[in-house]
């Protein structure tokens, strides 16, 4: 009978490489976002194995064009962009150039990835791009197809401040349950402050250390994140939150003096909205329905959809987004948007409010989105607010998530 194989562990820092390798195969092949990729590929990794795949997988997607451009600038021949050698030269010079992995230890770590394959090549390569102490360019290009198409839309600027804004992630935004109290939370934190309520920290940091966590004064929030609920104003009786987890928008309404119903159809999700409610001592009624089935009793006095969406303004936190997001689903998506818009304007009593909001920088999903809307059902008229409109990455408070916001009224 044979003996069973000794499990042999494998050596430090392998674990984790292997886990990003997975990661990235999932998002880059499949189309999987990366925090859903992680949590199936870093399952059962200690802790601090699964923050590496995680910090490992992120530089890769943040530098994919750099890094690949480094990769053919050695090779004879350009490795077809799905080969294995590709991929784990990826994860050894991310290691190596973007997060500081001394070079012996950022190869040995991925070698045993490529075992019976091409060993050889991809030492080779690394080796050489070491001896000439290769670098990434600064600020990172974009992939060409997402560069290309956000300078057609939004030109030079936007592109530029993206590049810079792909480097890393992005600082901390909170939203504060209470505005009056800015001044003295943002002296209290450390933190900047570009509008009443919002306060934000030079970098990430573990926010439930922070004051004022667990008394609930503030949550996580991108000051344009905040948007859509600012747009809607101070409270004027029940709004209707569709797409609310995991409730940011939710607990700025209720704050703001809404009467909240907050439906969304993910119930993980949810779990964190109610989280959220219970710390900030806010309340909200909770459905965890799908709004293109579900329908409230009665038309509501407001009505703000935070729609799903390609999510590509917010590749600064998912820069996984950013070969994601293509046409097709760009199209899919907007497709959800008209289907869940044109439902949602029903429950909107006469003389009330619509926010239509998505965290995009496809003009799909946003203005042609809100002209379509507007073509298709005459009873309302866009009503201008302080906080709508396109918010680029560069356009507002030296860098934010990129958002739309449109608000309309439906006539009296
Ligand atoms: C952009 S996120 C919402 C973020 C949230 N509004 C906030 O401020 O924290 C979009 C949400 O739409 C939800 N969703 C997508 N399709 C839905 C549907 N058909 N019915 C209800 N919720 C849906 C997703 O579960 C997700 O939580």
């Amino acid at each position: 009978m044979p003996h069973p194989q000794p499990h042999v562990p494998e050596p430090p820092g392998v674990p984790a490489r292997r886990a990003a390798l997975k990661v990235l195969d999932a998002v880059l092949r499949r189309g999987s976002p990366l925090e859903a990729a992680l949590a199936g590929a870093g399952a059962g990794l200690p802790p601090p194995d699964r923050a590496l795949a995680h910090a490992l997988a992120s530089a890769v997607l943040r530098r994919l064009p750099d890094l690949d451009a480094l990769i053919d600038s050695v090779t004879a021949r350009p490795l077809p962009p799905d080969a294995k050698a590709r991929a784990v030269l990826r994860i050894a010079l991310a290691g190596a150039l973007v997060l500081g992995t001394p070079g012996h230890a950022a190869i040995a770590t991925v070698l045993p990835l490529v075992d019976g394959g091409p060993r050889k090549l991809v030492h080779g390569v690394f080796g050489t791009l070491m001896r000439r102490q290769a670098r990434l360019p600064e600020p990172p290009n974009l992939p060409a197809a997402i560069a290309e198409r956000w300078l057609a839309n939004w030109g030079g600027e936007a592109v530029e401040a993206a590049r810079r804004a792909v480097a890393e992630p992005p600082p901390l935004d909170l939203t504060l349950r209470d505005p009056a109290e800015t001044e003295r939370w943002a002296e209290r934190l450390g933190a900047t402050s570009f509008l009443p309520g919002h306060l934000r920290l030079p970098a990430r940091m573990p926010v439930a250390e922070l004051p004022g966590y667990h008394e609930g004064a503030w949550w996580v929030q991108d000051v344009a994140a905040s948007l859509p609920a600012r747009a809607m104003g101070s409270g004027g009786g029940r709004v209707l939150d569709l797409c609310a987890a995991p409730g940011g928008k939710t607990l700025q309404l209720a704050a703001q003096g809404w009467d909240v119903v907050a439906v969304d159809q993910s119930e993980s999700r949810l779990a964190r909205l109610r989280d959220n409610l219970t710390r900030t001592k806010l309340a909200a009624q909770v459905v965890c329905a799908d709004v293109l089935r579900w329908a409230p009793d009665a038309p509501t006095d407001a009505v703000l959809i935070d729609a799903p969406c390609s999510a590509t303004g917010i590749f600064r936190r998912h820069p996984d987004v950013l070969h994601r997001a293509h046409p097709a689903f760009i199209a899919e998506m907007a497709e959800l948007q008209a289907r869940i818009l044109s439902r949602a304007a029903e429950w909107v009593k006469p003389g009330g409010i619509l926010v239509y909001a998505t965290c995009s920088l496809e003009p799909e999903e946003g203005e042609r989105q809100a002209e379509r809307f507007l073509n298709d059902d005459a009873r309302f008229a866009p009503e201008p607010a302080a906080h709508d409109g396109r918010i680029l990455p560069s356009g507002f408070a030296q860098g934010c998530d990129g958002f739309f916001v449109a608000r309309f009224r439906r006539n009296a």
